[in-house]
């Protein structure tokens, strides 16, 4: 702080030292200011007031005054109870709170946010302004709220000198030289320079001036360094008025150092820039890109702007904070109501979680230090006794065809358009959980529950709505998928913790949609659920007691809410009856999740060595292990009356090459045929091309039935033994598998990364479930040197450079130089290597990266890393 201040100073000096009365006029009116308390106390009245009525909730806290006892020698105001900002790291330490962890971390995000948005508020909104953050004027209350005092330095900008600020905001924002120029005369701030590259300069110069981000790797400003734009740029007239906005942006640049979070609030403050410069008729609503800015940044210049007010922040209950981008259109999800709801599940589930995940943990060490998993002889009963989950809800007996996809607006419309009886819309792996996804996700699924989705496609002049008849039973059956328990939601924190992912995708969804589903999807039952990735019956308890939990607080009836679990873990396969179980009053079956299924494999047998996996290309149904679960999921359902559900066939449509296509159908076809015939009730289709044909087969074999429950006992399939479902499947180690592992975890990652979770690879889709099985794959035949048939080249971190390195040559070639430029190739080279050479496997890639994709408020904030 005191190095912000010097410079303060010494700007103000540089630019004024040829007229020190600059000075003593500035210091006399600063001090006279300073022993007005009369004039003090309206200015904190008038901030006060302001900020309430621009937002839903103060973003600091302005003391109350006692009016009627004001003089200007008595100042009489609210006592705000918190500790000086100098203290906070003290009083982290105190707390026995890492100074360096994810609470901290929140914390400091916290307190810098609210001041840069109050901040931004006041001088571009306003224009009257609290002049002096210095740390004495920062308290941080209760909950991280901040209080703002000492009102004796403020500001009141002339209209002129806002509205040119707000244009430098822009220009700076936009890191945009020439409206930098520009924006410095009208605010009448002249330069001699004559260094080459002036407008360069004269733009690092705002910067230094204007904006508190710091170059990358330096703590402090060299203003007069020969290299400094103070050096080549002589500033010869700065308006005093803007001294006060100068002085601010520094202290604020201090706060930031101080905090360790470097950021531009000149980001920060473009949609105030913004909505400054619209207000006053100078920024003209044009077209697209003028509403895809406004959409990507915090302002609301929509339905809360007719009013004229700007909501920056959602309205939460106490212990919740929103970290994610402020948007007006997601506050129809992230209603106080709906936000309470997933609070109270969070504090109702999070120790429960907690614990499943430790003991994940255990058990991860038991198979590293040489188990296998097996039947547990503690629930031996529930296996061996006899007893029947809930009938099968009407509406959803025939579950024949399910499409699946990411919650995208147009894949959704098409899913339930596609002829399919189920969709499951997936939040899990087709998914990646940026913060737009996963919001526009819940905002599409209410539209779609509630009937009104439309998509409007303007480049193709194509709008999409759902099927007419949807009473016909023409449009699929909605399943959602949330996330694993694994995996956190980084926007939502709640009581200084981010949520837990899935019980955010499940509390936001059941709340705005459960009473609308049942009444037109599920014929009283629902909504229903896929829930994924469990390992123990444990997991599925904490499941069934959140359903409880939730029908018991909107009063619906008991085992309604219905959902189907995945075994797509090895541990799984050996709790199936257990979790089926658990959920017996919500279950509405079981599906075979192949993908995850292999890629648990290899991360249970990580300290295996003799599991090693054959080429990826090679571990289909017919291999031992997989047939042998899928047989054993079969009996186990139908043997407790619930739906037996097959899995994705990966290969996919492929347009341009007829006999191609042919082949893939073909696969597909037997896929299907073999499921069919093995039992399963009805299967999983990727594309809404596929479906005729799982429809066709199906029905082939199934006739009018519903479903095989009754019909497919598969009675046989108790007598599979423990090395049935553990057979290491067999085939060849191929440089060509390690290959194609390679470019397309990188290019699967690249995808995730820009938002895109489900993606065509080579005629296959890819998504994180099959990505992983690349990953873990390349890091177990590295962990073990594997030799590659028929080379005697064995697999070592060398050898795997030099196939990164030629796998993103052909990456650039097929994707074009552009595209590959555009694309983060780099950073998912990064990860992806990262985690291949690893030496502990890592439990999830998506962990990893998920730190990539968690943006909070303000940007550039450092989030939490996991
Ligand atoms: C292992 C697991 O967890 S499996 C479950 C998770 N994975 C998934 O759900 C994958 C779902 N499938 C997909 O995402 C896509 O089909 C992909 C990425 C594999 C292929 O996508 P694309 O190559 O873009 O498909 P393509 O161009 O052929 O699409 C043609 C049309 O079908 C639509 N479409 C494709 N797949 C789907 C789908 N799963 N659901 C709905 N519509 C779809 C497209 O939107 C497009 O519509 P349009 O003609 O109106 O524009
Ligand atoms: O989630 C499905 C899978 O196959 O994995």
């Amino acid at each position: 702080m005191a190095r912000e201040k010097t410079l303060f100073f010494q700007i103000f000096f540089s630019y004024h030292v040829t007229d020190p009365r600059y000075l003593v006029s500035f210091l006399m009116l600063q001090i006279g200011y300073e022993f007005d308390f009369k004039r003090e106390a309206d200015a904190m009245e008038r901030i006060g007031y302001f900020l309430k009525d621009n937002n839903k909730r103060s973003p600091v806290l302005v003391p109350r005054v006692r009016g009627d006892i004001v003089t200007r020698r008595v100042l009489v105001m609210e006592y705000m109870d918190g500790i000086p900002i100098m203290n906070l790291g003290d009083e982290i330490a105190k707390r026995g709170i890492n100074p360096r962890g994810k609470i901290a971390a929140a914390a400091k995000q916290n307190i810098l946010g609210s001041l840069t948005m109050a901040y931004g508020q006041m001088i571009l909104k306003s224009g009257f302004f609290h002049a002096d953050p210095h740390p004495g004027n920062i308290l941080v209350c209760k909950g991280s709220e901040v209080a703002l005092l000492d009102y004796g330095q403020v500001k009141d900008l002339p209209d002129a000198l806002r509205l040119g600020y707000a244009n430098l905001i822009l220009a700076i924002a936009d890191k945009d030289p020439k409206r930098a120029s520009e924006s410095f005369r009208e605010l009448g701030i002249d330069t001699l320079s004559h260094c080459e590259n002036e407008e360069q300069e004269m733009f690092r110069l705002a910067e230094t001036m204007f904006d508190t981000k710091l170059p990358p790797g330096v703590t402090m400003l060299q203003p007069f360094s020969e290299e400094s734009s103070i050096k080549k740029i002589a500033v010869q007239s700065f308006p005093e008025e803007l001294f006060s906005v100068l002085r601010t942006v520094h202290l604020l640049r201090g706060l930031s150092v101080g905090l360790g979070i470097n950021y531009s609030c000149a980001e920060q403050w473009r949609p105030f820039a913004e909505e400054a410069l619209y207000s006053a008729g100078r920024l003209k609503e044009e077209g697209d890109s003028f509403r895809e800015i406004r959409k990507s940044t915090a302002v609301n210049l929509g339905a809360g702007n007719r009013d004229n007010k700007m909501d920056m922040s959602y309205d939460v209950p106490d212990g919740v904070d929103v970290r994610g981008r402020y948007d007006p259109e997601f506050e129809g999800i992230l209603t106080r109501d709906a936000l309470q709801f997933v609070a109270d599940l969070q504090r109702g589930f999070r120790n429960h979680v907690k614990y499943a995940m430790d003991c994940r943990r255990e058990a991860k060490t038991r198979y590293n230090d040489g188990a296998s998993p097996r039947f547990d002889p503690a629930t031996l009963f529930i296996r061996e006794s006899e007893w029947s989950c809930a009938a099968v809800p009407p509406a959803v007996a025939d579950r024949r065809v399910e499409i699946t996809g990411p919650v995208e607006r147009k894949m959704i419309i098409n899913a339930l358009n596609s002829g399919a009886k189920v969709f499951m819309a997936d939040f899990e792996d087709a998914l990646s959980p940026s913060w737009e996804n996963l919001m526009r996700g819940q905002m599409n699924l209410k539209d779609a529950v509630g009937g009104t989705i439309t998509f409007d496609d303007r480049a193709r002049n194509r709008v999409y709505k759902l099927n007419e008849d949807k009473d016909k039973d023409k449009v699929a059956k909605l399943f959602v998928r949330p996330r694993g328990w694994h995996l956190p939601e980084s926007h939502v924190f709640i009581d200084g913790e981010p949520a837990t992912g899935c019980l955010v995708d499940f509390g936001l969804y059941f709340f705005h949609n459960y009473a609308t589903f049942r009444e037109t999807q599920g014929a009283g039952f629902g909504p229903f659920f896929y829930l994924p990735k469990m390992e123990h019956s444990r997991e599925a308890k904490i499941w069934n007691r959140v359903f409880e939990w939730a029908e018991k607080r909107v009063g619906i009836d008991e085992g309604t809410i219905r959902a189907t679990v995945l075994i797509e873990t090895l541990p799984a396969v050996f709790q199936m009856d257990e979790i089926l179980y658990e959920l017996r009053d919500h279950s509405v079956g079981l599906n075979c999740g192949r993908w995850d299924y292999i890629f648990s494999y290899v991360k249970t047998f990580q300290n295996h060595p003799d599991r090693i996996l054959p080429d990826r290309g090679l571990v289909g149904m017919n291999q031992q292990f997989m047939k042998s679960y899928s047989d054993l999921l079969i009996r186990t359902c139908h043997r407790r009356g619930v739906h037996a559900m097959g899995g994705m066939a990966a290969q996919i449509p492929i347009k341009d090459d007829p006999e191609a296509n042919k082949a893939a159908l073909g696969l597909v076809r037997k896929d299907k045929l073999r499921e069919a015939k093995a039992g399963h009730d009805g299967t999983w289709a990727a594309h809404p091309g596929l479906i005729p044909a799982c429809n066709e087969i199906f029905t082939a074999h199934m006739g009018e039935a519903p479903n095989q429950i009754q019909s497919a006992t598969r009675e046989e399939a108790a007598s599979l033994t423990v090395e049935d479902l553990l057979q290491r499947p067999s085939g060849v180690r191929t440089m060509e598998g390690l290959r194609l592992n390679t470019r397309v975890g990188i290019q699967y990652l690249a995808a995730w990364l820009t938002g895109t979770g489900s993606v065509p690879l080579y005629n296959l889709m890819e998504d994180a479930a099959t990505a992983e099985i690349s990953r873990v794959q390349n890091w177990q035949w590295l962990r073990y040197g594997v030799e590659l048939d028929g080379t005697g080249v064995r697999v070592n971190a060398d050898l795997f450079r030099g196939v990164v390195e030629e796998e993103m040559a052909r990456i650039e070639r097929e994707v074009g130089k552009e595209r590959f430029r555009k694309g983060m190739y780099g950073e998912a080279r990064k990860i992806f290597t990262r985690q291949c050479t690893a030496r502990s496997l890592d439990d999830f890639m998506t962990l990893d990266a998920y730190n990539s994709i968690v943006v909070h408020y303000p940007r550039d904030a450092t989030s939490p890393k996991l």
